[in-house]
C-alpha cells in the first residue's frame, strides 16, 4: 500500500503559544518547568491532528524550541567553550547559542551564535560552529529518543528527523580564529550518528527521516564524496537501526544522481515534486531494486490547495514503475513554512479561502492522495470533485484575469526600462537641483517606532479613533521627525515611515490582488514569525499609496526630502507568491504598480525615491546556471521598469541588507540606480573592492554602523570606517548613513548615533574641501 507522510509541522501551536511560552521564559514570568511542559502539550496537539487527519508517516523531533539545527548543535556536543563557562541549565545554554545572553549582575556575556537562512526560505537556522580539535558527544538523553518515546507514550509510533551528518556539518563553519574544515570532521561525527540510531531502534523506531537537503546544491568534491563512507556506515548497522529514508526539498537532485548510486541501501529516498516535479523520472531511475521513493506532492513552502489530479497522476507514475508498496505520498518539505491551520481567518473572504490550505488542511490533503491511489478515486470522490472545483474556480476567476493588468503587460517596451540618459547626464542635473554637500548624509528611512505609534495604529485599526485623527497623529509624527533631522542637520531628509506596519504588508494592502490573513504566522528564527501577505491575483494600484505622507513631509522640510517604497522583487519575496504563474511576471504587475507611484512622487516634488530590494539577494535561485541567470534578469528588469520613468533630474537610490554581492555585481550595477545604500557595518570593508574592479561609477552609501544593536558608535569609530570606505570609494561617490531602517531602535540611541554620524561627516567634509 501507498502511505502518507509528512516531513515536519510548524512548531508554534495554532495561537503562537511557543512564541509565547519561550519569551514568557526569557522574560523570568514562565518557569523552566512550564515551558517544557507547553513544549510537550504543543507536540502531542500535532501529533494528535496528524493521526487524526489518517496519516501513516507521522514525524518526531522535527519540533524545536528555537531551531532543529541548534537542536542537533547540543546533540552532537558541538558547544563552543564560551557556553560552558557559566553552568547554564541545557535549555539556557541553547538559548544562549541561539540568541545570546548578557546578564551582568553574573557577569554572563555572550553573544548568539551566527544566524543565516535555510536555503532560499525565510526561516533562519543556526550555523553548526567547529573547532580546529572538535571533540563530538552525544548529549546524554538525545532529544529524538526522548521525543520519539514521549510520542509511543501518547499512543504514536512516529519517524523520527535527523539532520544528515553530510548537511549538518557542510552547512557549518570554523568558528572565530579556527580553520577546521566541517566535512573532514566526519570520521568522528559518523559513530554519534551510529549510537543514536541504535538507540532509537532499541527505543522501538521502526524508521528514521534523515535530512541531507544540501543535495540539492552544486557540491563541492569533497561534500559530494563525503555521502558514499557515511551511509556505508550507517547503513552496515542493519537492523539494528531505523531503516532511513533519506529526505531532500527545495530543489531537484538529479545533478546529484551520482551520490544517489551509492544511497541504493537505503529505505527510501523523498524528493521535493512541487519545486521540480520533472525530477520524476530520473530519480525513480536511480533508485535501486528494493528503493521506496517518497514523493513530495504537496507544498511545505506555499499556501495553496494542492491540485489532486495533477499530485494523484504524479504518485500514479512512480506507483506504475515502483508497485504501490514502494512508494510514499509526502508533503515537499516540513510544513515549518506554512502557518498553522486555516481554521483561525475569520475575515478572509470566501472565494479565496477555498483557494488556500495551510498546515493542518495539508495534512489531510496527503491523506486523501494516498486513499486515492490505494482505494481509487471513488473512495474520495466527494474531495477530489470538491478541489477539481476549487482549482477551476481560481483558474477563471476575475482576480486571476485581470484584461487591463494584462493587456499593460502586453505593452511593456524594452524602453521603459531606461532612464532618459546615463549616469553623468542624470547626476549632474541632480546636483543642480538637490544642491548636497560633499558625503551627503541620509538615513535609510524608518525611524523608531514608538510605543505611542503602535498604539495609535491599533487604535485606527480597532476603529476606536477615525481615520482623520490617525491622519493628524501621522502628520504631527511627522513633523517631529522633520525637526529632529533638522536639528541633528542630515542632507536628505526621510519622513520616518510611522504609517507603516510592516514595509510589504503596508504595501500589499493597498495594491489590488493581494490578501491577507489574521493569524497565517510562519517562523522565522527563533521565537520570530511573520505573517506574510499572499498574493492572490493579477496586482494593480487603485489609487497612489505613499504620496500623501511624502508630499506632506517634503512641504514642510527644508531639506529634499527622500520618498520610500518597497521594490518589487522585496514585494514579491517576502509574500505569498502566486504558483499559477511565473514569479517574473508577478514582479512585472509589481513594477508596473510602482513605476507609477514613483511618478506620481515625483509629480508630487519629491525628487529622490528609494525603492528598497533588501531581498533580492536572498531570492537568488541556489544552483548556478540558467536559473540564476535568468532570475538576475527579470528581477532587474522589474527594478528598472519601476523606477526609468522620472526625468534625470530625479535621483533613484534603492538599499540592499546584504554587501555580499561578489558573485552578481553585474546585476548590482544593472539596476542602474543612482545610488545605492548598502549594509556594511559587519562586513568587511574589503567586499567595496569589488566597487573599485568594477569601475562603479554611480554614488554607494555603505553602512557606517549597525542599526540591530542599541549600542552607539562613536564619532571616531565612524570616522575609522569612513577612512576605510574611502580606501576603496572615491570622495565624490560615497553616501554617508546607517545599515538600515531605524525602526527598531529607541530615539535616545537613534539621535546619539545620528549625531556622531552626522559629524563624522562635517569632518571629512572639511578634510577634502
Ligand atoms: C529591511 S530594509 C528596510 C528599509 C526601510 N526603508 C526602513 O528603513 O525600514
Ligand atoms: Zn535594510
Amino acid at each position: 500500500m501507498v502511505q502518507s507522510s509528512i516531513l515536519g509541522f510548524p512548531r508554534m501551536g495554532a495561537n503562537r503559544e511557543l512564541k509565547k511560552a519561550t519569551e514568557a521564559y526569557w522574560a523570568d514570568k514562565l518557569s523552566q518547568e512550564d515551558l517544557l511542559k507547553e513544549g510537550k502539550r504543543l507536540r502531542a496537539e500535532h501529533w494528535k491532528i496528524q493521526k487524526d487527519a489518517g496519516i501513516d508517516i507521522i514525524p518526531s523531533n522535527d519540533f524545536a524550541y528555537y531551531d532543529h539545527v541548534l537542536d542537533h548543535i547540543q546533540l552532537f556536543g558541538v558547544i563552543p567553550e564560551r557556553y560552558n563557562k557559566n553552568n547554564l541549565a541545557p535549555i539556557d545554554q541553547y538559548f544562549a547559542m541561539g540568541r545570546g545572553l548578557q546578564k551582568p549582575d553574573q557577569g554572563i556575556d555572550v553573544p548568539a551564535l551566527e544566524m543565516v537562512k535555510w536555503f532560499d526560505s525565510n526561516y533562519h537556522y543556526v550555523k553548526p560552529t567547529l573547532q580546529d580539535n572538535q571533540v563530538f558527544k552525544l548529549s546524554e538523553s538525545p532529544k529524538p529518543v526522548v521525543e520519539f518515546k514521549e510520542a509511543k507514550e501518547a499512543g504514536i509510533t512516529t519517524r523520527p528527523v535527523l539532520l544528515g551528518p553530510v548537511s549538518f556539518l557542510a552547512l557549518g563553519k570554523a568558528d572565530r580564529g579556527q580553520s577546521i574544515d566541517p566535512i573532514t570532521a566526519l570520521d568522528k561525527l559518523l559513530p554519534l550518528y551510529e549510537d543514536l540510531l541504535k538507540q532509537l531502534k532499541a527505543a522501538g523506531a521502526e524508521h528514521v527521516q534523515i535530512d541531507e537537503p544540501i543535495l540539492v546544491f552544486d557540491l563541492e568534491e569533497k561534500v559530494k564524496d563525503a555521502f558514499k563512507p557515511a551511509y556505508e556506515k550507517i547503513g552496515a548497522l542493519g537492523d539494528a537501526a531505523p531503516k532511513i529514508t533519506l529526505a531532500t526539498y527545495f530543489g531537484d537532485i538529479v545533478h546529484n544522481k551520482d551520490v544517489l548510486k551509492n544511497l541504493q541501501g537505503l529505505h527510501a529516498i523523498h524528493v521535493d515534486l512541487v519545486r521540480n516535479p520533472e525530477q520524476l523520472e530520473e530519480v525513480i531511475g536511480a533508485l535501486g531494486p528494493q528503493q521506496t521513493l517518497s514523493a513530495g506532492v504537496v507544498d511545505g513552502r506555499n499556501i495553496w490547495k494542492v491540485n489532486m489530479q495533477k499530485a494523484i497522476e504524479a504518485v500514479e507514475t512512480a506507483v506504475q514503475k515502483l508497485g504501490k508498496d514502494r512508494v510514499i505520498v509526502a508533503t515537499s518539505s516540513s510544513l515549518l513554512h506554512t502557518p498553522h491551520s486555516l481554521d483561525a481567518e475569520k475575515k478572509l473572504d470566501a472565494e479565496v479561502i477555498d483557494w488556500f490550505s495551510f498546515a493542518v488542511q495539508k495534512v489531510s490533503e496527503v491523506a486523501i492522495i494516498a486513499k486515492a491511489v490505494n482505494e481509487g478515486p471513488a473512495a474520495v470522490r466527494e474531495q477530489l470533485d470538491a478541489n477539481a472545483k476549487s482549482q477551476k474556480a481560481r483558474a477563471e476567476s476575475k482576480r486571476t484575469n485581470v484584461a487591463e493588468v494584462k493587456d499593460r503587460q502586453q505593452k511593456v517596451t524594452e524602453q521603459m526600462h531606461n532612464r532618459k540618459d546615463p549616469f553623468p547626464t542624470r547626476i549632474a542635473e541632480q546636483e543642480k537641483r538637490l544642491n548636497l554637500p560633499k558625503f551627503p548624509t541620509t538615513t535609510i528611512g524608518s525611524f523608531p517606532q514608538t510605543k505611542e505609534i503602535r498604539i495609535q495604529r491599533n487604535k485606527f485599526v480597532k476603529g476606536e479613533i477615525t481615520a482623520e485623527e490617525y491622519e493628524k497623529f501621522i502628520e504631527k509624527e511627522i513633523q517631529d521627525v522633520i525637526k529632529i533631522q533638522e536639528e541633528l542637520d542630515l542632507d536628505v531628509f526621510v519622513h520616518g515611515e510611522p504609517e507603516r506596519n510592516d514595509m510589504v504588508q503596508y504595501f500589499g494592502e493597498r495594491l489590488d490582488g493581494y490578501a491577507f490573513t489574521q493569524n497565517g504566522w510562519v517562523q522565522s528564527y527563533g521565537s520570530r514569525c511573520v505573517r506574510p501577505p499572499i498574493v492572490v491575483g493579477d496586482i494593480s494600484r487603485p489609487a497612489p499609496m505613499t504620496v500623501k505622507e511624502s508630499k506632506y513631509a517634503a512641504s514642510i522640510s527644508k531639506r529634499p526630502m527622500k520618498g520610500m517604497l518597497t521594490g518589487p522583487i522585496t514585494c514579491l519575496r517576502w509574500s505569498f507568491p502566486r504558483n499559477d504563474v511565473h514569479q517574473s511576471i508577478q514582479a512585472q504587475q509589481l513594477a508596473l504598480a510602482l513605476r507609477d507611484e514613483v511618478v506620481d512622487l515625483e509629480k508630487a516634488g519629491v525628487y529622490v525615491i528609494q525603492v528598497d530590494e533588501p531581498a533580492l539577494r536572498e531570492g537568488l535561485p541556489l544552483r548556478a546556471g540558467k536559473e540564476r541567470t535568468d532570475y538576475l534578469k527579470w528581477a532587474v528588469d522589474s527594478f528598472r521598469l519601476a523606477t526609468a520613468g522620472v526625468e534625470n533630474g530625479t535621483q533613484i537610490h534603492s538599499h540592499f541588507c546584504y554587501s555580499e554581492f561578489q558573485d552578481f555585481f553585474y546585476a548590482i550595477a544593472a539596476l542602474d540606480a543612482d545610488v545605492l545604500s548598502i549594509e556594511n557595518s559587519k562586513s568587511d570593508a574589503k567586499l567595496l573592492k569589488v566597487f573599485v574592479d568594477e569601475a562603479y561609477p554611480r554614488h554607494i552609501g555603505p553602512g557606517v554602523y549597525d542599526i540591530h544593536s542599541p549600542r552607539v558608535p562613536s564619532e571616531q569609530e565612524i570616522k575609522d570606517r569612513i577612512a576605510e570606505m574611502l580606501q576603496y570609494l572615491k570622495p565624490e561617490q560615497l553616501w554617508i548613513d546607517p545599515d538600515c531602517g531605524l525602526k527598531t531602535r529607541g530615539w535616545k540611541e537613534t539621535k546619539a548615533a545620528l549625531t556622531n554620524m552626522v559629524n563624522a561627516a562635517k569632518y571629512f567634509r572639511e578634510q577634502k574641501a
